[in-house]
């Protein structure tokens, strides 16, 4: 478990102070893949750059599985790196070094004897599926090759946390992707707690648990990925949440409407039922959608209709309340006259 207390980092540059990271708290379970996003500028590197003491905190504590980090000596926070795995959008490989030198040079740095050496970095390059490519130099790698090359070296000494910086924001989509199900992958096998930063909702969508909106330093909103997605109070979450999901109507389309027009979210199973019909076949009212789209979120689907309800406003009113007391995680949340 990690948790950061009341961290705050400023930074010092020509004698003014720039806030990097205002008085964050935050609390990410032991197993869990926690997503921070934001926009450039919002913070999210140095509150990274904070959980291994890359960057010190100006104020504050951060503790690993109860360990104040913040307090240890130089050699105990040595130590303690090793227990921290980091990969970077840029990879950081060393050019000069095969694939296999490149991950074992972190089994070496940390006084591993030469057989355990061997052995693990095999073990680490099939995990990554770079067997074939272990002679090779990161110059003949694809983006992709180099990242796995950066995940096998984090993972090397046995890490209990993995953190990423913008670790797929150099990729096409279709090598995100496959780099996103390997962290998924080993964040299942190996039980390793992930925090990544990105400014790309699509991550978060897809492999995260938890996540935490960040702006001007300060984390705006957090919890579990579905709920935000579900129902997001910030405006900037909604924002990073409708660059993946359609989630408002394009104003011409809103003008001229009649009716009511109603946003539906239908969480969970509900989502593929066929609740929408049911209305009309109980109801005088007449319906447009607008809008339909089942999204998943990782497994779980979410469902988002807009529509325009035509017909008398007491009959309207009925169905509108039909809807909100026959499902009970199924929300009317907007409603136009
Ligand atoms: N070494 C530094 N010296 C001075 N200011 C810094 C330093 N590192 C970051 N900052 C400032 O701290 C603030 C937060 O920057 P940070 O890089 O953490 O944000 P970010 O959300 O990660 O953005 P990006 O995705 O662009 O890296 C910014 O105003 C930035 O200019």
């Amino acid at each position: 478990m990690i948790e950061v207390r009341d961290v705050t980092k400023i930074y010092s540059a020509k004698g003014k102070d720039i806030v990097g990271v205002k008085n964050v708290s935050l609390t990410i379970e032991k197993g869990e893949i926690f997503g921070i996003v934001g926009y450039s500028g919002a913070g999210k590197s140095s509150l990274l750059r904070c959980l291994n003491l890359l960057e010190k905190p100006t104020s504050g504590e951060i503790l690993i599985d109860g360990v104040s980090i913040t307090k240890l000596s130089k050699k105990e926070l040595r130590e303690e790196r090793l227990k921290i795995g980091m990969i970077f959008q840029h990879f950081y490989l060393i050019s000069a070094k095969t694939v296999y030198e490149n991950i074992a040079f972190a089994l070496k740095a940390a006084g591993k004897k030469k057989d355990e050496i061997n052995h693990k970095t095999l073990e680490l390059l099939q995990m990554v599926g770079l067997e074939n490519q272990k002679d090779q130099y990161p110059a003949q790698l694809s983006g992709g090759q180099k990242q796995r090359v950066g995940i096998a070296r984090a993972l090397a000494n046995d890490p209990k946390v993995l953190l990423c910086d913008e670790a797929t924001s150099a990729l096409d989509p279709n090598t995100t992707k496959a780099i996103l199900l390997l962290l998924q992958s080993i964040n299942k096998k190996l039980g390793i707690t992930i925090v990544l930063i990105t400014h790309e909702m699509e991550v978060v969508k897809e492999i995260c648990h938890r996540m935490a909106v960040m702006q001007d330093g300060e984390i705006i909103e957090t919890g579990d990925v579905y709920n935000l997605f579900a129902h997001p109070e910030k405006e900037l979450t909604k924002t990073f949440i409708s660059s993946v999901i359609q989630m408002n109507l394009p104003e011409p389309l809103l003008k001229g409407r009649k009716g009511v027009v109603i946003k539906i979210h239908f969480k969970g199973a509900i989502a593929e039922e066929a609740v929408v019909s049911e209305l009309f076949q109980n109801f005088k009212v007449k319906g447009n959608i607008l809008h339909g789209k089942i999204e998943y979120i990782q497994e779980t689907p979410l469902g988002i209709f807009i529509m325009e309800l035509i017909g008398e406003e007491a009959e309207v009113k009925r169905a509108i309340a039909y809807i909100k007391d026959r499902i009970e995680n199924l929300e009317v949340v907007k409603q136009v006259a």
